[in-house]
């Protein structure tokens, strides 16, 4: 029986991350890059696919847990009978290896404790081969070897290597798994002690950054730690979520790998760190984009792997039952090859903003800009797939095209703004072309509202980013109809779904339903704040803060229906939703804290 969503914390390096469930186990561990084969991975099967329980022998989940202070230093506190005991859990920053260590701490009494260790490779598929080396066990398997480094005696069961021993008040016994590439030597053990003191300092250091001063602070912090966890370091890549595979809808085949980069996520994730002082972060990102996107505008693709890598083929693996029965479970995705307008005014904004934020200008990332509105020029009449990557037939979506708008309008007005080059009229002319091509084919005077896409009779939550981007202002009448359709024909016992899957004979092409998007749900507050129902939209975000778990993680849906957390977690886009919407409700700009919204009349 798969453990709830919401029962997982996480824990990352800023290359990879694990999943740890409140009952000690750690169920999802890809290594070494968040991207590689999971050699744990029973949150998408059971214990036979690979985990790593250490926990109180008596079992059941922990009575508490918390990070310490702002890090990703997971603590888990355990009451028992026979007394406390508390398991700390953390990755130390990446240096010669990838280590995950676990320190169990007696706090009271003598509590009985059991480890479990169950390698598998290849996402479960591998069992590798295992060997003692002195007090030490050694495992590998085709290009990856691991080391667990611990002073308890370990012996092996069945498949398994486990561990019983008792821990008494005061006692700390470390347990260090260590991965790296099976044929370079085995590296020096980690200090635990020294990496436990770094790994904090390292979180504390980053977040004493944050420059968001609004009324909830401490939910925008955990939101900004785990989007920076989110980012892969050593290429500045952002990425959608840390999973793969975890379901929109319980059973459903609705299951889709999210550990890539989306230039739609990493704009809206970046437009969040923005907002709140990380301007370093927008740096990394531009150098990673000007290097994946690189070559021929025309060839820009709409997500990238973690170093830029184009091609990410989509394969199911038939041998993982899925989550809670959920199949297939998939890796790669092939929403990859689609064509999706929206990303080229997404890259184009966030790069504007970028610029207003005070990131220092870069002439070959400008250049990049005219190429990419070039190309856009010619394409933004096509039909696509849309921001919600639908694998039905291309349509016109009312989003897409307004966000051929938005890219025209940053452009006219960075020429204007910054004095940089550029047929400024030309752009000003598209710009014009495609807001009255919008208002007279994407919006529905009979039901005052602009459409999913043209001519459709169903709606589309992204329709509530149409103020956000200056497209119309708020108090536009067309605006307050679209707020409250919306709002209308998609919520679902209060939170949004992201368009009806039945409207116009199936938008989507996928069989089955799904549940509510947490984002959607935040632009749902944003939209209520920004056409006045200021108190409404508080009510709306205090719930979704509170279908946060209990350390802060937010997956990307939620069904009101069984009361769960769903799809891919932890999911930027939720996160993101989070903290712009903390940000718009506490007084600030709904873009960047920095900027003034560019304006149509320029
Ligand atoms: O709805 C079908 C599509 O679902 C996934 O896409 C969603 O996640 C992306 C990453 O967060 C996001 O950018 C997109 O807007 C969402 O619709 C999946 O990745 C697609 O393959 C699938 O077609």
């Amino acid at each position: 029986m798969s453990a709830p969503i919401e029962d997982y914390a996480l824990l990352g390096d800023l290359q990879a991350a694990a999943l740890v469930a409140r009952d000690g186990s750690i169920d999802w561990l890809c290594l070494p890059r968040f991207d590689s084969p999971a050699c744990f991975a029973a949150l998408l099967h059971d214990a036979e696919a690979g985990r790593w329980l250490l926990a109180p022998t008596a079992g059941g989940p922990a009575t508490s847990r918390r990070y310490r202070g702002n890090s990703l230093v997971l603590e888990s506190h355990w009451r028992t009978p026979d007394g406390e005991v508390r398991v700390v859990d953390y990755m130390p920053l990446r240096g010669e290896a990838a280590d995950v260590v676990r320190v169990v701490e007696g706090i009271s009494g003598r509590v009985p404790m059991r480890m479990e260790l169950r390698l598998r490779l290849d996402y479960g598929s591998l069992v590798p081969w295992v060997r003692r080396e002195g007090p030490d066990l050694a495992a590998v398997a085709g290009p990856d070897a691991f080391w667990l480094h611990t002073p308890v005696e370990l012996r092996g069961r069945g498949l398994a290597t486990v561990a019983e021993f008792t821990v008494s008040a005061g006692q700390r016994i470390p347990f260090v798994l260590t991965h790296h590439p099976s044929h370079l030597p085995r590296p020096e053990p980690v200090d635990t002690g020294k990496a436990l003191a770094e790994t904090a300092e390292f979180w504390e250091s980053w977040l004493s950054r944050c420059r968001y001063e609004g009324r909830w602070p401490q939910e925008v912090r955990r939101s900004l730690l785990l989007l920076k966890a989110l980012t892969y370091e050593p290429t500045g890549g952002i990425l959608a979520a840390a999973t793969t595979s975890l379901p929109e809808r319980l059973g459903g085949v609705r299951n889709w790998d999210y550990r890539y980069c989306w230039l739609r996520d990493a704009a809206f994730t970046l437009q969040a760190l923005l907002g709140t002082g990380y301007v370093e972060e927008a740096a990394a990102w531009r150098e990673w984009l000007l290097r994946a996107i690189a070559g021929d505008p025309s060839k820009l693709r709409i997500m990238y792997g973690l170093d830029g890598t184009r091609r990410l083929p989509e394969h199911t693996l038939d041998w993982l039952s899925g989550y809670a029965g959920s199949a297939p479970v998939r890796i790669g995705n092939a929403a990859a090859g689609q064509l999706q307008l929206d990303v080229w005014g997404e890259v184009l904004d966030t790069l504007h903003l970028a610029r207003d934020s005070g990131l220092a200008p870069y002439d070959s990332a400008w250049d990049l800009q005219r190429a990419l509105l070039d190309h856009l020029e010619g394409r933004w009449r096509d039909p696509d797939n849309g921001l919600w990557e639908v694998r039905g037939p291309r349509r016109h979506f009312v989003h897409s095209k307004v966000m051929a708008w938005v890219a025209a309008d940053r452009a006219v007005h960075t020429v204007r703004r910054h004095g940089l080059p550029g047929p400024v009229e030309r752009w000003r002319t598209l710009r014009g072309t495609i807001h009255a091509e919008v208002c007279a084919r994407g919006y529905d005077a009979g039901r005052n509202t602009f459409t999913q896409f043209y001519g459709s009779r169903g709606l589309d939550a992204a329709l509530l980013l149409l103020p956000r981007v200056g497209f119309l202002p708020w108090h536009d009448p067309r605006i307050r109809g679209t707020v409250e359709a919306v709002r209308r024909e998609l919520s679902e016992d209060g939170l949004l779904r992201r368009y009806d899957p039945g409207s116009d004979g199936g938008v989507d092409a996928l069989p089955g339903g799904e549940s509510a998007f947490l984002a959607c749900t935040f632009w749902l507050a944003d939209a209520l704040h920004g056409i006045g129902r200021a108190e409404e939209a508080e009510v709306l975000f205090e719930r979704l803060l509170a279908l946060r778990n209990d350390v802060g993680l937010l997956s990307e849906q939620y069904d009101p229906r069984v009361g769960r957390q769903l799809g891919n977690t932890p999911q930027a886009f939720s996160l993101v939703g989070l903290v712009n919407t903390a940000r718009f409700l506490s007084g600030g700009h709904i873009r960047t804290g920095t900027a003034p919204r560019p304006s149509a009349k320029e």
